[in-house]
């Protein structure tokens, strides 16, 4: 099976490489041409541009990096939409918000193509072993299609009805990751500056029903401040952003996310926005620092 691959950051790439490492053969672009070279040499072929790809192969996949970026591959000039037609499907897996994957799909869809919002949860590592949970929602009969390939990229996919559904799934869930990962955060400074040793607080954590993934892969990196990017930090402050726009259309108070939201920009505002999104710990240090 042949696919196409837009968007080579961290999630674009290690997608990529588990595809061909499994047999499929795909065609790639990056917005950076010269970050394909990685791929070719692992058997990929280049498009010089997403409507290069589109036209070469019948299932294209989106993994951009916000809204903005997500509109503008399908849009722009050389986009998707120029080569889009009747027998082809996009799916986009980038995090974003609903309406910006009801217009990809809109647009999509007026030229005759099938859209699939297929949004990710699971990071760098999932992506490389083929582990992410995909929260697909739109054209169910490109659902079915793209099955074997979603076998391979993912542990579990979900279909979710309507355009959008999966959007907004994957807001919910960043939105409570961002939201430990802060209050995480604010517990090791907090057994740090009351005298407690921090490693015995990760270990006092994993016995009990705080227990999980999230705290046992990142806590001991974070106490070494290794920040070293899996999920970048302007990404998850981009996704509660968009959740907390979700919660204000349908009048949900968050007061929690708001705050970490804040925290999250001060992460920004200090430059840390690259690094992995447990960085977060750097600005809830710098906070006591100001108080
Ligand atoms: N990293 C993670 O753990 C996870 C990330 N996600 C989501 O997946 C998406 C990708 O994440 P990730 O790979 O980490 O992000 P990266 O920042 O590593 O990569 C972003 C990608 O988007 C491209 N891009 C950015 N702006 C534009 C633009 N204006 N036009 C065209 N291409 C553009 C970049 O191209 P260039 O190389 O030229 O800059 C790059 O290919 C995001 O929506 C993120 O929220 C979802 C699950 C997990
Ligand atoms: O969007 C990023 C999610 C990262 C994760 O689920 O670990």
């Amino acid at each position: 099976m042949e696919v196409g691959l837009l968007g080579l950051g961290i999630m674009g790439k290690a997608i990529s490489m588990n595809l061909l490492r499994n047999g499929f053969k795909v065609v790639v672009w990056n917005r950076t041409l010269s970050k394909c070279d990685e791929l070719v040499a692992h058997g990929a072929t280049v498009g010089k541009s997403p409507a290069e790809v589109v036209k070469k192969c019948k299932i294209t996949f989106g993994m951009l990096a916000d809204p903005p970026a997500a509109l503008s591959v399908v849009f722009d000039k050389g986009g998707v939409l120029e080569q889009i037609c009747p027998g082809k499907g996009y799916i986009d897996m980038s995090t974003v918000d609903p309406e910006t994957s009801a217009k990809i799909s809109e647009g999509v869809t007026s030229k005759g193509g099938v859209f699939l919002e297929a949004p990710v949860s699971g990071s760098k590592q999932p992506a490389e072993t083929g582990q992410l949970i995909i929260l697909t929602a739109g054209e169910k009969a490109l659902y079915d299609e793209a099955t074997p390939a979603l076998n391979v990229i993912g542990k579990k996919s979900f279909f979710l009805g309507q355009v959008g559904n999966g959007a907004k799934m994957k807001l919910v869930v960043n939105m409570i990751m961002g939201c430990v990962m802060n209050s995480f955060s604010e517990g090791l400074v907090l057994a740090e500056k009351s005298g407690l040793n921090p490693h015995t607080l990760l270990d006092v954590l994993d016995l009990g029903a705080v227990s999980s993934p999230l705290i046992r892969g990142k806590g001991p990196a974070m106490l070494q401040s290794n920040y070293s990017p899996a999920f970048p930090l302007k990404h998850q402050q981009k996704d509660i952003r968009l959740a907390l726009g979700l919660g204000d259309e349908n009048a949900i108070s968050m007061p929690i996310a708001a705050a970490a939201n804040e925290t999250f920009k001060k992460a920004r505002s200090l430059g840390l926005g690259d690094l992995d999104f447990s960085a977060v710990f750097e600005a809830v240090k710098d906070l006591q620092r100001l108080s």
